[in-house]
């Protein structure tokens, strides 16, 4: 089971600053969507209306066919994992009690996952959860984002505290349990470059709006760099959208965000001029740059 979400016109403000201004989007069901955005841009304002946490200011927002706000079926289909150490500061209860007990809460709840989850994570089942390590902490919740097997699983920043092998552990868990228990997963991260490959979908937000929409294959078959003598570049580049140039001696290179045509190929091609991919974290970080950086 899987949710469908329909964003039209949503805003969300803060004492009169709008930090999700007139969002519209669709994420389709079943898919792993990838939320970027840099710090500020609006992703856990977001996350937070659309696990039903916070109520939108303006605009509408469909879940599963209805409105998820106070609606005891979709919230409880809903789990939204994120950075929670100071909570669990106070959560006496051991590991392997905390994780019985989740299947009170959560009617999808695998416990035999669960705990096959701990040992991968290598947890310690009878430790009190307040006394988990940093990395511990966000590996236990992982373990309730994943064998909750919710319609909706949301991890905002979910992997904070975990070294790089966990994080491994927890990206691959997301592809195999997604895979044989298909749900609407949203996973929004800073960490552009470890996390692409689970993304089927892309969402950009920047500064509380919609950069672009659009399927992982197709974001990234937009960018692309080319590298040649500064004339040819500046010759060749200069009806396109170029979001970054670089010049070392004679040779310029630029990021460019667009679609080359055959004919626009072909001609690059002749002219010895290198055309090459960029990965989504370079986008990211050429998409979301700033006028003064
Ligand atoms: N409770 C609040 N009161 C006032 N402003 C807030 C509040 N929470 C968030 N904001 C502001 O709303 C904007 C979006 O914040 P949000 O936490 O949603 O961003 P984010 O993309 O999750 O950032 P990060 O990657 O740093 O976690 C920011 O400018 C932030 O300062």
């Amino acid at each position: 089971m899987s949710y469908a979400i329909e964003a039209k016109e949503v805003s969300v403000q803060y004492k009169g600053f709008t930090a999700i201004d007139q969002v519209s989007f669709q994420l389709q069901a079943g898919k792993i969507h990838g939320l970027l955005g840099r710090n500020g841009a609006g992703k856990t304002t977001l996350l937070s209306v659309l696990s039903a946490f916070r109520k939108a200011d303006a605009g509408s927002l469909i879940i599963d066919g209805e409105n998820p706000f106070e609606n005891p079926r979709i919230m409880q289909d809903t789990v939204f994992i994120f950075d929670q150490q100071k909570d669990l500061e106070y959560t006496y209860d051991k590991v392997d009690e905390m994780l019985k007990e989740m299947a009170y809460f959560r009617p999808n709840f695998d416990e035999a996952y669960a705990f096959e989850l701990v040992k991968k994570f290598k947890l310690p089942l009878n430790k009190k959860v307040n006394q988990l390590s940093k990395g511990k902490k966000s590996a236990f919740q992982a373990i309730i984002g994943l064998a909750s097997r919710a319609p909706l699983t949301i991890f905002d920043e979910a992997y904070v505290g975990m070294d790089a092998p966990t994080r491994e552990i927890f990206y691959k868990e997301i592809l195999n349990d997604q895979e044989v228990y298909p749900r609407t997963i949203i996973f929004s991260t800073h960490l552009v470059s470890e996390a692409d490959y689970l993304f089927d979908e892309v969402l950009m937000i920047h500064n509380g709006k919609v950069l672009l929409q659009d399927t992982n294959e197709q974001v990234i078959s937009k960018g692309f760099s080319l590298t040649g003598s500064l004339e040819q570049i500046d010759a060749f580049s200069k009806d396109l959208d170029v979001l970054n140039s670089q010049v070392l001696g004679g040779t310029k290179s630029v990021t460019v965000y667009g679609e080359l045509s055959e004919k626009q190929r072909n001609a690059a091609n002749q002219a010895g001029i290198e055309i090459g991919v960029l990965s989504l974290h370079d986008l990211f970080v050429h998409l979301t740059k700033e006028e003064d950086e």
